[in-house]
């Protein structure tokens, strides 16, 4: 029997894919996995039972990772399962920028009671009145599961899309229309574009990333959307930068006491993921995800252990290890095992960064102890056996 805890309501056609063999409770600390969205877990005690941590989700800036991976807790993500939820607002992100619907609308309300309303509202729109994106140039930072979509919808809408991502996948540069022009360095896209998305991590490479000196290379009148983190962009040059019209929208997905009110900033509180679509989907692959891993000890996107997979458990036991990436880590495995004269029937070893994952199946029961002697081994940060 497996517990599991949701730190934020996750949908039920994900959760419903739960068997019989787990069970909700409602203290995390008692959970042998945990599912979230955006709370945040760095405060949180991580319980002793605590193997997964499910994000239905992309971003995992809101958990400890260093922490889980020292704790043997391996934390998924959903990559991609709520990017076409984000791509439609960046979208419509990019149209309030460009007419002033939100001002429209509010007109239309504030003179409700107006039985003229219809032949005011031809005298007041010229106070409305926009741009339109088609021939307007676009540059994408972050090609991922979000940033393509943006960029190949946005040359449906007859933008001139500009791409910049260092690091992109081959993955995502298969997926990437031909239309999409290459940055070879931000710097293209801040001088040249007349709106910049962001799709990039939070990260310590990536916070702040848009800084006084960035706006100072973009053009005037530039709109910039934000539909990532908060602390990718600085905050306070970017209130300077709206305040004297440098700016002309910033669009952020992230409200905070002092962006929001700020004349020209368009605040939305946080909806980017806020779909049914993406909101099943991520729960479900969040769900199968802690499953396979809980139950056959297979990781699948996880994002501090290496993906490793052994396909289902069959009758043999399989012992699963989580340990540092150090040198002599599978000799030592193997000689507690042959002391106990196991036979290893299969084997599997993955690292990534500073931490690896083993997987070993056995043609025979674990005898009691052996667990005990493989935690005894330096860099060893959890052992499982699944029977
Ligand atoms: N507003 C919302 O509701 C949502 C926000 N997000 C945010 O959007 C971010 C991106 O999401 P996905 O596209 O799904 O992630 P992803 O991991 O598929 O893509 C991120 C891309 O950024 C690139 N990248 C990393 N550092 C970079 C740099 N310095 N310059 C340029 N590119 C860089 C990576 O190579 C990768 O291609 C998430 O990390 C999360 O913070 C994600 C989903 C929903
Ligand atoms: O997936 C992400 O990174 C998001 O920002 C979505 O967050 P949410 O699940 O809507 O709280």
């Amino acid at each position: 029997m497996y517990k599991y805890h949701c730190l934020n309501p996750i949908s039920g056609v994900g959760l419903e894919q739960f068997t019989e063999d787990y069970v909700p409770v409602s203290d995390a600390k008692a959970a042998d996995a945990v599912l979230v969205r955006s709370t945040s877990m760095h405060e949180m005690e991580l319980g002793p039972d605590l193997k997964a941590i499910g994000r239905a989700g992309a971003g995992v800036n809101n958990i400890p990772l260093e922490r889980c991976s020292e704790n043997g807790v391996v934390v998924f993500n959903t990559p991609g399962a709520n990017a076409n939820g984000v791509k439609e607002l960046v979208i419509a992100g990019m149209l309030l920028a460009s007419r002033d619907i939100i001002g429209g609308i509010n007109w239309v309300q504030e003179n409700e009671e107006d039985g003229n309303i219809a032949k005011d509202a031809e005298k007041a729109k010229k106070a409305f009145a926009g741009c339109e994106l088609d021939g307007k140039k676009l540059g994408v930072i972050g090609l991922g599961a979000i940033g393509v979509l943006v960029a190949n919808a946005a040359t449906h809408l007859g933008m001139e899309v500009y791409g910049y991502d260092p690091y992109v996948s081959v993955d995502s540069a298969w997926r990437l229309s031909r239309s999409i022009r290459h940055a070879k360095t931000v710097d293209e896209i801040y001088k040249d574009c007349d709106y910049i998305t962001i799709h990039v991590p939070a990260l310590d490479s990536t916070k702040g990333m848009i800084d006084a000196d960035a706006l100072n290379l973009m053009k005037k009148g530039i709109v910039v959307l934000n539909f990532a983190r908060d602390v990718l962009v600085d905050e306070e040059a970017m209130i300077d930068a709206l305040l004297s019209g440098h700016v002309k929208h910033y669009v952020t997905d992230f409200p905070t006491p002092a962006m929001a009110g700020v004349k020209g900033a368009i605040v939305i509180p946080h909806l980017g993921a806020s779909t049914e679509e993406s909101e099943d989907n991520c729960a479900k692959m969040a769900v199968k995800q802690i499953r396979n891993y809980l139950e056959h000890g297979n990781i699948t996107n996880a994002v501090n252990f290496p993906d490793c997979d052994m396909g289902y458990k069959g009758d043999n036991a399989r012992i699963v290890l989580l340990h540092h990436n150090i040198p002599n880590m599978l000799g030592q495995f193997t000689r507690v095992l042959a002391e106990e004269n196991l036979n290893i029937a299969d084997l599997a070893n993955k690292s990534k960064g500073e931490f690896a994952y083993t997987m070993i199946d056995i043609d025979s029961e674990v005898p009691e102890g052996v667990t005990d002697e493989l935690l005894k081994i330096e860099g060893v940060r959890r052992v499982r056996i699944i029977e």
